[in-house]
């Protein structure tokens, strides 16, 4: 039977390498990309042909930053699949970053300045915005899209005698010091992916505890620093370039320095060919490079804690049926 695999952000970067790999591991897959922008789902799914002309690949469109999106697209999956066995949930969005050169400088001179290559940390602010459901916008893209996406699904994902795995890109950036349960939305701070990525990390662990027994499982993964649209948005592409030599040599002193979309996707794509059963719920799958430039995986365990999960789960399950109740009223209006 051909495994059905759903990933958001297919259009792209580490969602598009990914699933190229994902071809060349198994022929046997339904490839369905789940993309906000037609054109662009296009032009990847023609690319994904050109290299496997054989591939069975369908295109969805879905903006997961806007929750009616969310809801007709899963209807629409509904209608053609009876069960999902991966959702790669990949889609996300840093938007208006700022590097903090200040902090940089002084990161350089540190003791932690391996730890400030790897993760980030401090390094980075976001603008974020109210979208038109109200939500801050880079919660519900990198969070609550997914959350909906993955609640109306549950029929197709929890089918009795199988199981099914749900993959998160998260990321090295996730801090738990950027996410406060008190402002799941981060409509306070000026780190909003921070706390979107830490917030994903979470809900992870949450879904695990909700859904295990009934087949169902959610992993994390870190792909490591990628050059994608993403990291375009925070200096130019030609920067990149020209600082290659130096990020090859910082490869020497931590593995993270993925740098191209394949090598990121490797523990998205090991995740893929394992059993999900026998997995760390608490782990972090990160995909590493070497200074000699070979891929592998390495499991890190994340510090989270399960009461504090279970009380995120909790809200996002509020929010969700609030929103429910806007949308239907929105609906019962224009009947
Ligand atoms: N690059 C890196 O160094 C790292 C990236 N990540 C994570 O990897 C994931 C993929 O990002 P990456 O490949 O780097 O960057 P890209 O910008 O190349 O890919 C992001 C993908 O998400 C899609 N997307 C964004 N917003 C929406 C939306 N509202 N609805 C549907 N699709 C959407 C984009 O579509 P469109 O083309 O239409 O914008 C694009 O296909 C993200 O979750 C990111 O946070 C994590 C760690 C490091
Ligand atoms: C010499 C050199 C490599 C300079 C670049 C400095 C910074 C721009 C990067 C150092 C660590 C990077 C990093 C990310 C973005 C760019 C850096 C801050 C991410 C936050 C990108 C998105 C993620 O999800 C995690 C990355 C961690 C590392």
């Amino acid at each position: 039977m051909k495994r059905i695999v759903l990933v958001t952000g297919a259009n792209s970067g580490i969602g598009l390498a990914l699933c190229e790999r994902l071809l060349t591991t198994d022929s046997e897959i339904h490839l369905c990309l789940a993309c906000r922008n037609t054109q662009r789902a296009m032009a990847a799914r023609s690319a994904l042909l050109h290299s496997h002309p054989e591939a069975d690949i369908s295109l969805l469109k879905v903006d997961v930053g806007d929750m009616n999106s969310v809801l007709e697209a899963a209807k629409e999956i509904k209608k053609r699949y009876s069960r999902l066995d991966y959702i790669y949930l990949n889609a996300g969005i840093m938007p208006n970053p700022q590097l903090n050169l200040k902090v940089f400088v002084k990161g350089l001179f540190s003791r932690k300045v391996v730890r400030m290559f790897a993760t980030g940390e401090g390094l980075l602010t976001q603008e974020d915005h109210v979208n038109a459901n109200g939500l801050q916008k880079v919660f519900a893209t990198n969070v609550f899209g997914h959350f909906i996406l993955i609640k109306e699904l549950e029929p197709l994902l929890c089918c009795p005698s199988m199981t099914s795995q749900l993959i998160w890109t998260s990321s090295s950036n996730a801090h738990k010091s950027a996410f406060s349960l008190d402002d799941y939305q981060h409509s306070q701070g000026i780190e909003s992916y921070s706390s979107s990525k830490y917030a994903s990390d979470l809900l992870s662990l949450a879904l695990n505890r909700q859904f295990n027994r009934r087949g169902l499982y959610s992993s994390v993964t870190c792909p490591g620093l990628v050059m994608t649209n993403l990291t375009y948005g925070i200096l130019p592409s030609f920067f990149w370039t020209l600082i290659m030599p130096i990020m090859f040599l910082i490869r020497f002193f931590t593995n993270s320095f993925t740098l191209t979309p394949y090598n990121g996707a490797e523990a998205l794509v090991w995740l893929y060919k394992q059993n999900p059963e026998s997995l760390d719920p608490r782990a972090k799958y990160h995909s590493c490079t070497s200074g000699l430039g070979n891929n592998y995986v390495n499991p890190k365990k994340m510090d989270l804690r399960e009461d504090t999960a279970e009380a995120f789960y909790k809200q996002l399950l509020e929010l969700e049926h609030k929103l429910r109740q806007k949308v239907g009223v929105a609906e019962e209006a224009i009947k």
